[in-house]
């Protein structure tokens, strides 16, 4: 599907082909040569536009694809296609859909490298992490495929025999809406409990990172999902927003930016939709002096720097005992210095390049400011450029650790979305929780203390929705995950996620006579 020219020969691609194709998938070779949209259980142009788009390779700076935005005659196609596909699907039982959804969570585990190969080049996260995206994205359809065949309601006895039941239904046609720094696992996190419940989807891409979901669209399609059960249309607002204002959409499940996650809700109260809002954070992480500092260092780097510090639940205001401090901090620079940035499909890569060249001149300005409100950089913060002449146009730059750092200081304040870690000092438990929660966001947040009392009573205080305890940024699919405050609302994998993509009948059964009031 993805081809260089030294490769046109083998398309159309076969199974077996895979390994062969992802050896010669390398840096700076990539083009996307088939349509991107996802229709009928098929790619397929889209037959209107509204715009157009480039998708780019961040290591290279090169364009990989230049791809249509569907404008609203696709969006309709789509979702009548959805439409069609949930009558079938919406009928079969719980065990028919969990086969099904086994048979893809298979294929994605097969396919694992060719995925997590996709996913680094569109988006520049290390081939050593998308790695560990594409195993939470099939562990999370195995996990609602076993849900699914659980999916049951209660049976209530009432007076003289009569009774009642409840039957979870699933909603019908269900859009997702992702972000671009984890988008296969998105797209995953979003369908697999919503097709469990017998839903349909049409999902959406950031158009920063549009190429990996039609892999999923496939693995759907070869599992045995009818044709329209699982669509992709492409592009930004204007796309979105024909979906989110669609008649014939049940429910809306959002991944992105508070601001626009503010118009989704509001789109959506005008059709009265149910919405799931999965939005930024600016997380606290709390190191007591009583931490084994050696996992308190490893948990700060992976609370800051995992796909180059784009990630919604990071831990960027990390608040260390004064005692520790300066013990602390050292580690964490000299750990953060030796962090090996390039060429992210290098299996010992562990940070590539930004999402784009905009993001990283954003990321670069917070730090600019931040020095200019008094912080100290202690490393990074700067643009890097690889050796290798093919990444001299990619979006480096070299993690950044500040010193120094104010509770009023934008860097302390806002979401920068890159690897820049603030580092805070405090004194005492009740000092660190009120400046913790000192904030809109409410995503995550993590302790590291060797006290087990003390870890439970800090937790229970932290206004976030995803806790971490000695630990930060794991994401076992069995947990729910989701934010508190302007974080958003809902949650995505664990069991609870079937309340968001299903609902509930009541049937009432009377056994006698009517007794009416005339
Ligand atoms: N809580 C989570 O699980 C989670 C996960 C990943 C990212 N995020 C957040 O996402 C943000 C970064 O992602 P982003 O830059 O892609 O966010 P974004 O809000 O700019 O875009 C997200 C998606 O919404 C679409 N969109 C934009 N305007 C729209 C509109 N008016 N109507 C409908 N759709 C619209 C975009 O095309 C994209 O697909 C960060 O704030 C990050 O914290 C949250
Ligand atoms: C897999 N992580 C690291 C928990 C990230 C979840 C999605 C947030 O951006």
């Amino acid at each position: 599907m993805f081809l260089r020219a030294g490769l046109a020969g083998l398309s159309p691609l076969r199974h077996t082909l895979r390994p062969a194709l992802v050896a010669a998938m390398s840096t700076g070779t990539f083009v996307v040569s088939q349509p991107l949209n996802y229709r009928g259980g098929a790619r397929v142009d889209p037959v209107d536009a509204s715009g157009t788009e480039k998708a780019f390779e961040p290591a290279t700076g090169r364009v990989i694809a230049t791809f249509t935005c569907s404008g609203e005659k696709e969006v309709n196609l789509a979702v009548q296609d959805a439409k069609a596909a949930f009558k079938i699907w919406s009928q079969k039982s719980g065990m028919e859909r969990c086969r099904i959804l086994l048979e893809a969570a298979r294929i994605i585990r097969d396919r694992k490298d060719e995925i997590a190969t996709v996913e680094t080049i569109n988006n520049g996260k290390s081939i050593f992490e998308a790695h560990w995206d594409i195993d939470t994205s099939w562990q999370c359809l195995e996990y609602y495929a076993g849900l699914a065949g659980s999916m049951a309601g209660e049976h209530i006895q009432l007076p003289g025999g009569s009774f009642g039941y409840t039957r979870r239904e699933p909603l019908g046609v269900c859009v997702g809406i992702g972000a671009w720094n984890y988008p296969f696992q998105i797209a995953c996190w979003k369908s697999a409990p919503a097709l469990a419940c017998g839903n349909a989807m049409v999902f959406k891409p950031s158009p920063f990172t549009p190429v990996s979901t039609l892999l999923l669209a496939e693995v759907y399609t070869e599992a045995g999902v009818p044709p329209g059960l699982f669509n992709v249309v492409q592009g930004g607002a204007a796309t979105g927003q024909f979906l989110c204002q669609h008649r014939d959409v049940a429910k809306v499940s959002f991944t992105g930016s508070v601001p626009t996650g503010s118009k989704i809700m509001e789109m959506s109260a005008k059709g009265i939709k149910p919405v799931t809002l999965e939005l930024g954070g600016k997380s606290p992480l709390i190191i007591f002096s009583d931490c084994d500092m050696k996992n308190a260092v490893k948990g700060a780097l992976m609370a800051n720097f995992l796909t180059q510090g784009e990630v919604c639940c990071n831990g960027t205001r990390v608040f260390v005992q004064k005692e520790i401090l300066d013990q602390f901090t050292e580690e964490v620079v000299k750990q953060t210095q030796r962090i090996k940035i390039g060429d992210p499909l290098l299996e010992d890569t562990r940070m590539g390049p930004l999402i784009n060249r905009p993001h990283l001149e954003r990321v670069l300005g917070f730090v600019k400011v931040a020095k200019e409100q008094g912080a100290k950089v202690l490393c990074g913060g700067d643009l890097y450029v690889p050796e290798d002449p093919k990444l001299k146009d990619g979006y480096y730059m070299r993690p950044c650790v500040l010193a120094n750092c104010r509770d009023d200081m934008t860097c302390v304040k806002e979401e920068i979305f890159g690897p820049v870690m603030s580092i805070l000092s405090f004194d005492t438990e009740a000092e660190v929780l009120e400046r913790a929660n000192d904030t809109t966001f409410g995503l995550a947040a993590g302790v590291f203390t060797r006290d087990i009392q003390r870890a439970h009573r800090v937790v229970a205080e932290l206004q976030a929705g995803m806790c971490f305890i000695n630990n930060y940024n794991v994401s076992p699919v069995e947990l729910p995950f989701g934010g508190y405050k302007k974080s958003g609302f809902g949650r995505e994998n664990g069991r609870v996620t079937i309340e968001y993509y299903s609902q509930l009948k009541t049937v009432c059964v009377e056994m006698g006579d009517v007794e009416s009031a005339f």
